[in-house]
């Protein structure tokens, strides 16, 4: 994987960022962190391609990925070729800080939890997209989505700017061009295919952390 975090595409089509969630799960069920992290990058290129009002929402999300990219290309890259090898890997030998923050601010266990409450957010907004009509307003999915997931996270002033952003979130018909599917309900037929997949891939690690014990890193 390249080192560093290219944000320009002009052949996006949301498809493609979706399969790529679909080589996540190995066989036996767990997640390969290099296509997670594929598939992040191309939601944040999905996201560059709506407007600059949601680049400090796509920042954070580069840094986070680029903090993981960091760690796959870094010396103890074996460890983490799968989430669940890297939560092993960190936790077995104290790379994480567990109850405040601390000497491990990038870790790949915290960092990973921040994208993964993102993953619950997208799969929320998705199945609102997914069941719309052509009334319905993207605003109010994304912010129904967010407030029953990633907002319990964020800060009273985090969630005030990620609200302002949601108005500025163009159209259905405008959004739908923009993932690059096709007509409407091939649109909805691929998100049918693809949420089963995003579920599975944000269960299988809601279901790691919880072993863990680490779904509240600070
Ligand atoms: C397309 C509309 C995009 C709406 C995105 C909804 C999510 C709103 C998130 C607002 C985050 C604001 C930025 C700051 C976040 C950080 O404070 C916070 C905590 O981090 P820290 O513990 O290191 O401090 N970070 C986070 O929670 C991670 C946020 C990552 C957000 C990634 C959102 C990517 C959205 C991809 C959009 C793709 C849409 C595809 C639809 C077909």
């Amino acid at each position: 994987m390249a080192d560093s975090v290219a944000v320009e595409d002009p052949k996006f089509t949301l498809q493609e960022v979706l399969d790529t969630f679909k080589s996540c799960l190995s066989e036996n069920k767990e997640v390969f962190l290099e296509h997670y992290v594929a598939g992040w990058l191309g939601l944040v290129r999905f996201m560059n391609s709506l407007g600059s009002v949601f680049s400090f929402i796509a920042k954070d999300a580069v840094n986070k990925i680029q903090i993981l990219i960091n760690h796959l290309n870094g010396e103890n890259g074996a460890h983490y070729v799968t989430v669940q090898s890297m939560v092993k890997y960190e936790l077995d030998n104290q790379l994480v800080d567990l109850t405040k923050r601390g000497s491990f601010p990038e870790s790949g266990c915290r960092t990973l939890l921040r994208l993964h409450r993102a993953l619950r957010w997208l799969e929320l907004f998705l199945e609102r997209l997914r069941t719309s009509t052509e009334e319905s307003k993207t605003s109010v999915m994304c912010s129904e989505a967010y407030n029953e997931s990633l907002s319990q996270h964020h800060a009273w002033i985090i969630r005030k700017a990620a609200g302002t952003a949601f108005w500025a979130l163009p159209g259905r018909a405008t959004f739908f061009d923009v993932m690059n599917v096709g007509t409407p309900e091939q649109v909805v037929a691929m998100l049918g295919d693809a949420l089963p997949l995003i579920s599975e891939v944000y269960q299988v690690t809601e279901d790691l952390y919880a072993q863990n014990n680490i779904l509240d890193l600070p």
